[in-house]
């Protein structure tokens, strides 16, 4: 296997839903497989915030989620937790800053798919060095999803990317919605991410299959 050619991650970015057990409404396997119908073109696995799972119960949902996602034919992402993407053999990892060092990772991994979160242009470089296949940059509004956020930033670090000729795919997060997807497409992002706008709609079906229209809409 060799490392995602940088097209093919671009388009798996296009619409990239991300959850855990505490995020929907409803149990994690049905959300994920409306939102998979809906249009998903990427999942990543995170189970945090207060009730997330540990242990052998993280465990026994990541890899049915993981089944899932291999019968729909979607890569599976895990976030922060190395060792369980490993253990699962998923197709990648997300790491923000503070988690392990994305050389470390990288090393672990082989040529799984690693994403980093950025915040700065020096971050951007520096993980592009260390072997990222895409970036995540947020917060673009303000999230109730992550409750150590940083402050929102717009589409201003989207656009200084591009200005810097940032090559590494770059994906949105943080607040986004079918509304307020396009200025994000048009500054420059290969996609958006989100956890509420689908895990917290009452139809999760209708929410990702409008926010797949508003990514692909836009020009
Ligand atoms: C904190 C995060 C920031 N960005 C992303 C992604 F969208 F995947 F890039 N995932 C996270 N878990
Ligand atoms: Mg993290």
């Amino acid at each position: 296997m060799s490392r995602i050619q940088s097209d093919v991650m671009r388009e798996l970015l296009k619409v990239y839903f991300i959850a855990g057990s505490v995020n929907g409404k409803k149990d994690l396997v049905s959300i994920v497989e409306e939102a998979i119908d809906g249009g998903v073109t990427l999942f990543q696995y995170r189970e945090k915030g207060n009730g997330a799972l540990t242990g052998d119960a993280k465990y026994e949902l990541a890899k049915r989620v993981q089944e899932l996602c291999k019968r729909k034919n979607i890569p599976f992402i895990v976030n922060d937790d190395v060792d369980l993407a490993l253990e699962l053999d998923a197709d990648g990892v997300h790491i923000g800053q503070e988690d392990e060092a994305a050389a470390s990772v990288r090393e672990k991994i082989g040529d799984k798919i690693l994403g980093i979160s950025v915040h700065t242009l020096e971050q951007a470089q520096k993980a592009a060095a260390q072997g990222a296949d895409y970036f995540g940059v947020g917060p673009i509004f303000s999230t109730q999803s992550k409750a150590d956020a940083r402050d929102a930033q717009g589409t201003a670090l989207i656009e200084l990317f591009k200005n810097h000729k940032i090559e590494t795919p770059i994906v949105a997060i943080g607040g986004i919605t079918a509304e307020n997807t396009p200025p994000i497409i048009k500054a420059g992002a290969d996609g958006v991410s989100v956890i509420s706008a689908i895990s917290q709609a009452d139809s999760v079906y209708e929410a990702a299959k409008k926010l797949k229209e508003a990514v692909f809409q836009t020009v």
